[in-house]
């Protein structure tokens, strides 16, 4: 897809599932007026408060495949026992007109990025401090019962052993040190361009 240099970049986040990449990217977004949020597609169900077009577009399992089918995705995985997939036309749509997208994508969806985008991409691996503490975090926010919790927590042994080929990786202990840290990496990125 990297015909003629985008104008947008993409900032990617990946890290297990829990650690926090999305509570860091709504504090980023806040401070970071021209970075907008990439709504991915999902065919698994709505948590509390999230809405659609917002947190994802909601697609049930024909639609999503359909959607591959045509070539819609950039790049989609299959995990949790539900598809994730990055829209082409809104990405290309967004980096046509130069505004930076941040992404929150699994390892593989983000390494996939990066070899389509390799000059326009950063990515930034979050680690949580601990496992114990991932878990806690999964915990605070799913509750004990919630399907995928075990599911979560094994894939999350694996998202690590990638860390090291990403640009950039943070460790999520304080949230507000977090925060500035990935500013401060973001800010710098995009002014260095
Ligand atoms: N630094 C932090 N300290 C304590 N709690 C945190 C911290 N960062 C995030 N959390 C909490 O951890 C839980 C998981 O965070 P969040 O949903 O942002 O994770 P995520 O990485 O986006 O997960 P997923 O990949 O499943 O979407 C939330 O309840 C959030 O409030
Ligand atoms: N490869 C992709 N991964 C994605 C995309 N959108 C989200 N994700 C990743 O899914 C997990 C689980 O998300 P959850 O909302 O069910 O907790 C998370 O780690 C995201 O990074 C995507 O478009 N492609």
């Amino acid at each position: 897809m990297e015909q003629g240099a985008p104008k947008g970049k993409l900032i990617v986040f990946s890290a297990p599932s829990g650690t926090g990449k999305s509570t860091i990217a709504k504090a980023v977004l806040g401070q970071i007026g021209e970075l907008s949020f990439s709504v991915s597609a999902t065919t698994r169900s709505k948590r509390p408060g999230e809405e659609e077009g917002v947190h994802y577009f909601f697609l049930d399992k024909k639609e999503f495949e359909e959607l591959i089918e045509k070539g819609g995705f950039i790049e989609f995985e299959y995990f949790f026992g539900n598809y994730y997939g990055t829209l082409l036309d809104k990405t290309r749509e967004a980096i046509d007109s130069g505004r930076h997208l941040l992404l929150d994508l699994d390892v593989k969806g983000a390494l996939n990025l990066k070899k389509l985008f390799p000059l326009d991409s950063l990515l930034l691996f979050i680690r949580p401090p601990s496992m114990a503490v991932l878990q806690e975090r999964l915990l605070q926010r799913d509750g004990r019962n919630s399907p995928g919790l075990q599911e979560r927590l094994e894939r999350a042994e694996l998202e690590l052993g990638y860390a090291e080929q990403f640009d950039e990786v943070v460790v999520n202990d304080d949230l507000e040190q977090t925060v500035t840290a990935v500013t401060g990496i973001i800010r710098k990125y995009l002014t260095t361009l």
